[in-house]
């Protein structure tokens, strides 16, 4: 079968054509508001199945701004007859040779799945791509793991996933940087030197080395079989809460009633549970003496001023296309408050927050970096954190810093809010009722969660041992996150940007 090198250069250029078109219409493709110049097919890992050809294709995109990522595209390669036009990325005349999207392809998962227990190595044009099994998978049977069955997941993420025999959870990452993953990097240092047990476990690796640069492909961990995520959880215990609380309503029950409700049976409990379970991480990642890239270190102020200029930056560009959001208007005129009037407030307060911080109360270890309840997996009796690879539309080495566990802290308390105020989300009427519930189960719920975390942690190198230095970071902490998500709603879901604005605005009275 072809290859994209052995294709003459007006047919290459036929073909990233097609795929200057092709890759904007991607789920996981990050740049869709940004043009596209130039598409470079830099290089190509064929894997050959019994029954198809597939190329893993390593692409370049260039954007008019002069920036540009890479990406990783796995295609089948096929004769003319067997494709409809329509399925093709690119069609050769000559050689009767077609590229089309392959990553739904089970044998593809079972390919590459095959590579990692094998440890397998495939040479492309510039480097070779090689599979790395765990101590653990290495110690299995290998013909008993050949005969697992591969099937696709259709979840519609930023990356792309098999599951094998209902045992092993393979990703394969989409946008790729040169360096680890702090993905394979965190999972594998939890697994191997760590007894924290509430994550998928580390099963390998899958590696491209190019030119001297390594660039994670794939992880391979433990399939964790699950009843929903904690984000679905949430919802549809907070929604229990308001019938519950409406059907109630006349009989004048307290807020301390209500509250009580929240603390037994609508979320109460997990959010303890939630709360054990991320101090049990913070503490698993804080004990990693003798890694440069794991081992703590006190948090300086200048951390601190790093995040703040991040923030300041996020509201010059990220922010920029807040004055044509209707749902930002509305708010804005609300709150009486001018959109410079706004952003000055925020960089203010979260001046003041570093400034009146003492410096080294507390140390900055490894964290998740994007700590929300969708990143928790429900599995009928407990929770499990997944997805280690940090804020998707960051920087590799940017994800690999290091914060104070208290920056996931405050992201899953957003994450709280965000089920309590996105409920009430599009529907017209003023529900004061409603509201009130809301910022009732918000503060159950994140008391609950705060109190578990801080009762395992305390006395800890993750803890500021006086309560004023707790509540600057942790403020600090949830002001930059909802500045973030800002951000991420006007480019993403522009009528829900009302949601950390609120917050927002709480923070900063
Ligand atoms: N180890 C696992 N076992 C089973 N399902 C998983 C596992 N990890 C992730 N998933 C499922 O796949 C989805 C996408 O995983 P995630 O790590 O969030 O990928 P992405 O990087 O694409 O966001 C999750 O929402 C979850 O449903
Ligand atoms: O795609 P990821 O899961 O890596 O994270 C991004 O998308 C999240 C949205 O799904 C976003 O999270 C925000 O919305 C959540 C509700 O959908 C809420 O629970 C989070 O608190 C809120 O931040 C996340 O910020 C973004 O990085």
């Amino acid at each position: 079968m072809g290859s994209f090198f052995w294709l003459t250069p007006p047919e290459r250029e036929a073909f990233t054509e097609a795929l200057r078109v092709y890759l904007p219409r991607c789920r996981w493709f990050a740049s869709k508001s940004k043009s596209i110049t130039k598409v470079d097919v830099e290089e190509e890992f064929c894997l050959d199945h019994p029954s198809a050809a597939f190329s893993i294709l390593l692409v370049r995109v260039y954007y008019d701004d002069g920036l540009h990522e890479l990406y990783s595209l796995p295609l089948e390669k096929t004769s003319s007859t067997e494709v409809g036009n329509e399925e093709r990325l690119y069609f050769d005349e000559h050689s009767s040779f077609s590229y089309r999207e392959a990553t739904a392809r089970a044998e593809l998962g079972q390919l590459l799945f095959e590579l990692i227990v094998k440890g397998r190595e495939v040479q492309g044009g510039k480097g070779k791509m090689q599979g790395y099994g765990s101590p653990f998978l290495l110690s299995l049977d290998r013909n008993a793991l050949s005969r697992l069955q591969g099937q696709f997941l259709a979840a519609d993420q930023s990356n792309s996933a098999y599951i094998l025999g209902q045992a092993f959870f393979l990703k394969l990452y989409r946008k790729l940087e040169p360096g680890e993953n702090p993905e394979t990097e965190i999972l594998s240092f939890l697994t191997e030197r760590s007894s924290f047990i509430h994550v998928p476990a580390y099963r390998g690796k899958i590696e491209a080395r190019i030119e001297g640069l390594p660039y994670t492909l794939g992880l391979l961990s433990s399939y964790v079989p699950s009843q929903e995520n904690g984000w679905k959880k949430a919802q549809e215990a907070f929604s229990r809460f308001i019938r519950e609380a409406r059907l109630q309503q006349n009989d004048e029950t307290s807020a301390s009633g209500f509250s009580a409700m929240v603390g037994g049976a609508y979320f109460g409990p997990d959010a303890s549970l939630i709360g054990e379970r991320t101090a049990g991480l913070h503490l698993a990642l804080s004990r990693a003496q003798g890694i440069p890239s794991f081992e703590p270190q006190p948090l300086e102020k200048e951390d601190l001023y790093f995040l703040y200029e991040e923030s300041i930056d996020i509201m010059k560009e990220k922010w920029t296309n807040a004055p044509s959001n209707p749902w930002f208007n509305a708010w804005l005129s609300q709150q009486n408050l001018s959109f410079g009037s706004l952003t000055e407030r925020v960089r203010k307060r979260l001046e003041e927050k570093i400034s009146a911080l003492e410096e080294g109360c507390v140390h900055k270890i490894r964290i998740h970096g994007d700590y929300h309840l969708g990143q928790l997996l429900w599995t009928g009796s407990d929770y499990l954190v997944i997805d280690f690879e940090g804020e998707p539309n960051r920087a590799m080495a940017r994800r690999k810093i290091k914060w104070p566990g208290l920056r996931d802290v405050a992201g899953m308390l957003r994450s709280f809010h965000y089920v309590a105020y996105s409920f009430a989300e599009g529907k017209e009427r003023e529900d004061f009722f409603l509201k009130r519930l809301a910022e009732l189960w918000y503060s159950e719920v994140s008391k609950n969660f705060l109190d578990a975390y801080r009762r395992i942690t305390r006395g800890s190198i993750l803890l500021p041992t006086e309560e004023k230095n707790f509540r600057l970071l942790l403020d600090f902490f949830l002001l930059e996150k909802a500045v973030y998500e800002v951000g991420y709603e006007l480019g993403s879901r522009p009528s829900w940007v009302g949601i950390p604005l609120s917050a927002l605005l709480e923070l900063i009275r």
